[in-house]
Parts: C-alpha cells; structure tokens; sequence
C-alpha cells in the first residue's frame, strides 16, 4: 500500500483537477466561512461531483451543529468527515453514528502530553489526523496556519495508531516528515499555495511527487 496524499481547501475547480491529475487520494473542501478557503454548499456540490470516483472527498468541519452537517452532507455527498473543532469524544462518537460515514478527528500536538489525548478518541473514529495547534492570536483558524509542530513528539507514539499527518507540510519537508514519522498518509493545505487560499498546480504536483518518492524510498 503506497503513502496517501490529502490535497486540502481545494475551491476551484482548476486547482481541484490539478490535485485529481496528480492522484490525490483525498481532496478536502473546508465548510468554515473565516477560512479564505471556505466553499458554499452550491460550490461543494459542483467540486464533489467533479471528483466522484477520483478521490476521496472530505468535508472539513469545526464544530458543527448537527443542522450544519446535515447540510454539508446532503450538498456535498462527502466520503469523509473531517472534524477540525474541539468535538469531544462523544461528539465524535455522536456524528459519527448520525452520518454513518467515515469521520477523521483532527487532534492538535505541540508537547508530549497531548499524545494522550489521542487515546479516547481512537477507538470511535475511522482516522486521526494530527495537526499542529494553531497559534494563540485571536485572529488563528483552527487549521490551515502552515506551521508544523515537532515530529519527534510521535517517537512517543503508540506504533498500533495509525495517522495522517498534517501541520506545515510543504513539497520541501514532507520526505523528511515521512521518513521521521512513518504516517499512513500526509494532508497539506497551506504549503501547496502561493497565496492564503490560492492552490498553486505546480506546488500540488511536487507535493504528492515528493511524498511517494520518500515513501517508496523508505521501504527499501
Ligand atoms: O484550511 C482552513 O482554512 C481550515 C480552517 C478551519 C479549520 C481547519 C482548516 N484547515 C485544515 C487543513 O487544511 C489541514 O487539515 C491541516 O490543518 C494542515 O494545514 P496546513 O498546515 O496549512 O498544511
């Protein structure tokens, strides 16, 4: 099994193609209007039906309400939830049973004891994504800021777990991502635009170049 690439806050239907033709495994619309990546339902639709049966289609969410998720299912007839709030465990848990669709639960890392946070979220979701954690300024998203926590944090990690690894991601440092930390797959959003918001085609392409690379490099 090769190393999966998620292509996140893809908005239009260019820089989606360019995730598609590059093989993107999953490609990730974000529901979050502060994000400058932010798709309406209407524009979800059209971007979900464009990669049916090309990728997987994640919609990312932040504390939803279960009208919200309601709605973004329906619109967007997603293969995958991304939960990228502070949902409890149960509130996972909750969502999860209600769409009776796959959920990936984000979880943010910056010290040794948030790997046992993981913990009670491990057994009631499908995947867990690990991202850094925002920066403390008010004006943050909750996901999406480009910066990258300590790989090394994940040398304290229970190897039976597997994750997506996110956070700062960039053509440049995921092969050494891969190699210090083995994930299941690597998620980018930021490190494969030239502006917020703005996928770049070309910085896609070298992403999902550079992580099969390294990962068919660290097999051997
Ligand atoms: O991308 C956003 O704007 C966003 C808004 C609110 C919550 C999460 C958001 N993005 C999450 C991601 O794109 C990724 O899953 C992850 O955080 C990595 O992002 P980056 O560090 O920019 O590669």
């Amino acid at each position: 099994m090769d190393i999966l690439v998620k292509i996140c806050g893809l908005s239009t239907p260019e820089t989606l193609e360019a995730a598609l033709g590059a093989g993107a495994d999953f490609v990730g619309f974000v529901r979050y209007p502060k994000s400058p990546r932010h798709v309406s339902l209407d524009l979800g639709h059209k971007l979900s039906l464009q990669a049916r049966g090309r990728a997987r289609r994640v919609v990312l969410l932040v504390d939803p309400t279960d009208e919200a998720i309601a709605q973004a299912v329906e619109a967007i007839n997603p293969d995958l939830i991304q939960l990228h709030g502070s949902e409890s465990p149960q509130r996972v848990a909750e969502i999860r049973s209600m769409v009776k669709r796959p959920v990936m639960k984000a979880v943010g890392i910056a010290e040794p004891s948030d790997l046992q946070a993981l913990t009670p979220y491990a057994d009631g979701v499908d995947h867990i994504l690990l991202d850094a954690k925002p920066p403390r300024t008010g004006q943050a998203l909750p996901g999406g800021n480009g910066i990258s926590f300590d790989w090394r944090l994940l040398d304290g990690l229970d190897r039976k777990l597997s994750f997506m690894l996110s956070g700062g991601l960039n053509p440049d440092n995921v092969a050494e991502a891969i190699r210090l930390t083995k994930p299941k797959a690597v998620d980018v959003s930021s490190g494969v635009e030239s502006g917020p918001g703005l996928k770049d085609p070309a910085r896609i392409e070298a992403f999902i170049r550079a992580a099969r690379t390294a990962f068919a490099a660290a097999r051997h």
